[in-house]
């Protein structure tokens, strides 16, 4: 550890003294009583479905561990084992995060293989705001959130965007929103067109269904929950260790509305999307124990249940530095990785890899632990002083994220929203307290988040659309953009391909706020149901690289949003779609206040200008980061072949939403679960 660089001659912005804690101090870290948390760290669901804007103030970066020793020990736990030792690097901090949960619970099913998982962050299933549907926003910026930010993004008015990532045992799925819904079949058919054979919607669909458990319905039921036309539903097959619900109050109106709002147009989802989803609408279900009401999550589901197995070993708060290899030689025909290098309590710790190092620290991190191991691009690792282990530019290349934004509509007074909350105002904090403690119901149960809905572009965008599509279509001397323009060409043109995601929120929220534009800053009064439209397969790719070759320095996260002209025109006709949904349709329209009062007056969209200008304004991340070390052909700039190992390295692999080429349709988890649970098979069939 001595080479690493005195934090003096780092940028300012990300680096801190490896000797102690720096920047502004984080919420309270120890979860609080429960009490404590509704009244002082709620920070409701709808201030909230997106971010806060970044402000100066609000950026705290994770806290570099305290190391004031140089110890180079060697754990033992790892040698001399009689069959195979997976080491598994869940990232580098920690082996907490979701998708390394998942294969180190698969592969610990065999007695004969021990598995050490490292995750830096720590296990905070027993906080209530982890536990509580409703507080998950209450977590941001705390320990449990690395707390990055993007680089400024200039075609969102040159804005930080605020990228949050779990940093406890089960990462992200520890601090998410719980929205559990699965990819199209076609974004999935798309993995293996790239290049990657048998990914693709027949092999992974099994795999959702042995993630988590669909729940079970009252038919009577069915007709309010927008659910009675499916004509199959996962049930059957779906009985994995995470538990689901259909969030909220069974027979909400929005239910219902949204189902017939979008069957009139001819949309409506004719079946369970997890049996095979197309475009359509439909109601959605949560990662929330149906009887418990509270989060079901990698930790909870994954971890807990076999925490006693005798050939796991699960360390918390240990931060992975690097992986160590034996380069390649006449007589040892590929590098191999031989230990990895992490830091716990203070302590500089090695532990021998006698198998295989699977890295799973996410879209953000994964590629920061492969350059600081000396894997990515030979330039970008010199000029960092790395030794070069494998030149793969492909490395933090790729990255890509779901833009979305929202409009806010003011509801009918008698409607149930979760505006009160977000307010904060005490008597309604009161109540829902209650109703949670003495029955497990109420809105604390839920995020207010109950129906999506993937749709195709709009007709009246397919004309300008095919225009754009030939006017950017990259040259051959870039295949993936190439490849990824021709996949996203048959998908933007075919109705029966989503193109965006739309989804209900029951309550108002906050996005961006341009000084002087005369948009509320803050909650207001009244009730709201807010509609939010996600890029679901963006074309635009960016970077998350290092900075440094100290470890403790946060990467720098571009994610270069709508950078390609497509991406801002396929969204600025969903959200003009959101308006003509709401003010044509009668199901859905009956529930909102008439004439239309929108929260914000910005969000009054007119044209195609003032959608887009909107988007610049108020776009923000969904939190759904994939591809930086991407599944790919090696010539496409991929990092990992199709059984996710890294290229030109014998024994890493890469499993997290990192290695997924192209983002879901929507929300990320149910496909990184799903991947991860492939993932687990292809290293046990090698074993
Ligand atoms: C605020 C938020 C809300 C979200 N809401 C939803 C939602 O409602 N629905 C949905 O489907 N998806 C949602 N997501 C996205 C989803 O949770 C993620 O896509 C998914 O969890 C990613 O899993 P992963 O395994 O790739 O990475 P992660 O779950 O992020 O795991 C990476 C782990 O690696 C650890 N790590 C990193 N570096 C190191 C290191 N050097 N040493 C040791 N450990 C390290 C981290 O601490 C973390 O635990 C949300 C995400 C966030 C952040």
């Amino acid at each position: 550890m001595a080479g690493y660089r005195a934090a003096s001659s780092c940028p300012e912005r990300t680096e801190r003294p490896i000797t102690s804690s720096s920047g502004p101090p984080k919420k309270q870290a120890k979860p609080t009583p429960f009490e404590q948390v509704l009244m002082n760290g709620f920070d409701a669901p709808s201030s909230s479905l997106y971010h806060r804007q970044e402000t100066a103030s609000s950026r705290q970066g994770p806290r570099p561990p305290a190391v004031n020793a140089t110890v180079n020990s060697t754990t033992g736990y790892m040698h001399s084992i009689t069959a195979v030792v997976c080491c598994r690097v869940m990232r580098p901090d920690g082996t907490g995060r979701q998708a390394g949960l998942v294969v180190a619970a698969r592969l610990s099913e065999n007695p004969h293989v021990r598995v050490l998982v490292l995750e830096a962050g720590e296990d905070h299933s027993a906080d209530p705001r982890v536990q509580i549907p409703a507080l998950y926003k209450a977590l941001e910026r705390t320990d449990a959130d690395w707390g990055f930010s993007t680089e400024p993004q200039p075609q969102l008015n040159g804005r930080k965007v605020p990228v949050n990532q779990g940093k406890a045992l089960g990462g992200s799925s520890s601090i998410n929103a719980h929205v559990f819904v699965p990819p199209a079949k076609c974004l999935v058919d798309a993995w293996d067109q790239l290049g990657n054979p048998g990914w693709n919607w027949n092999a992974l669909r099994p795999y959702f269904a042995r993630a988590y458990t669909s729940p079970q319905v009252d038919k009577s039921l069915e007709r309010v929950m927008g659910i009675s036309e499916w004509t199959s539903r996962d049930n059957e097959t779906a009985s994995g260790p995470i538990q689901t619900s259909f969030p909220g109050p069974a027979s909400h109106p929005i239910r219902e509305a949204w189902a017939e709002t979008f069957k009139i147009s001819g949309l409506a989802m004719a079946h369970d999307p997890f049996f095979e989803s197309s475009v359509g609408a439909f109601s959605c279900l949560a990662s929330i124990d149906p009887a418990k009401k509270e989060r079901s999550y990698a930790t909870t589901a994954y971890y807990h249940p076999i925490k006693n197995r005798d050939n796991l070993q699960v360390l918390t708060g240990a931060c992975v530095l690097k992986i160590d290899f034996d380069k390649a030689s006449p007589s040892v025909p590929k590098i191999r990785a031989t230990s990895v290098q992490y830091v716990k309590d203070g302590e500089f710790k090695t532990v021998a890899a006698a198998k295989e190092v699977v890295i799973a620290a996410g879209a953000f991190q994964s590629p920061k632990v492969l350059e600081l191991s000396g894997i990515g691009d030979a330039q970008l690792l010199a000029k960092h002083g790395i030794d070069v282990v494998q030149n793969l530019p492909g490395v933090g290349e790729n990255l890509n994220d779901h833009l979305v934004t929202s409009i806010g509509y003011q509801a009918r007074d008698d409607l149930e929203t979760l505006d009160a909350l977000a307010r904060q105002e005490p008597e309604a904090i009161g109540q829902a307290m209650q109703e949670y403690q003495s029955s497990r119901s109420g809105p604390l149960t839920s995020v207010g988040v109950y129906t999506y809905a993937y749709l195709p572009l709009p007709v009246e965008g397919q004309h300008r659309l095919r225009e754009l599509l030939d006017s950017n279509r990259p040259d051959e001397s870039q295949p993936l953009a190439r490849a990824l323009h021709n996949i996203a060409e048959r998908m933007l043109l075919d109705s029966k391909a989503p193109s965006g995601a739309y989804l209900s929120l029951m309550a108002q929220t906050a996005p961006p706020v341009e000084p002087g534009s005369g948009s509320p800053t803050g909650p207001v009064p009244g009730k709201f149901v807010s509609i939010g439209a996600m890029l679901s397969h963006p074309l635009s790719r960016g970077s998350v690289h290092i900075q440094s070759s100290n470890p403790f320095v946060d990467p720098v996260i571009d994610p270069r949003y709508l950078s390609n002209p497509i991406d801002e025109e396929v969204l600025a006709h969903h959200l003009l779609h959101i308006e003509t949904i709401v003010a044509s349709s009668p199901p859905l329209a009956r529930l909102l206040h008439q004439p239309l009062t929108r929260r914000d007056p910005a969000s009054h969209l007119v044209d195609l200008d003032t959608a887009k200008k909107y988007l610049r304004t108020t776009g923000t991340s969904m939190w759904h980061p994939a591809g930086s070390c991407a599944m790919l052909p090696r010539e496409l700039g991929g990092v990992v072949d199709a059984k996710l190992r890294v290229y030109g390295v014998e024994n890493v692999r890469v499993v997290d939403s990192s290695a997924i080429p192209m983002v879901s349709t929507a929300n990320l988890q149910a496909t990184v679960y799903a991947f991860a649970e492939r993932a687990a098979d292809l290293i046990k069939e090698t074993w």
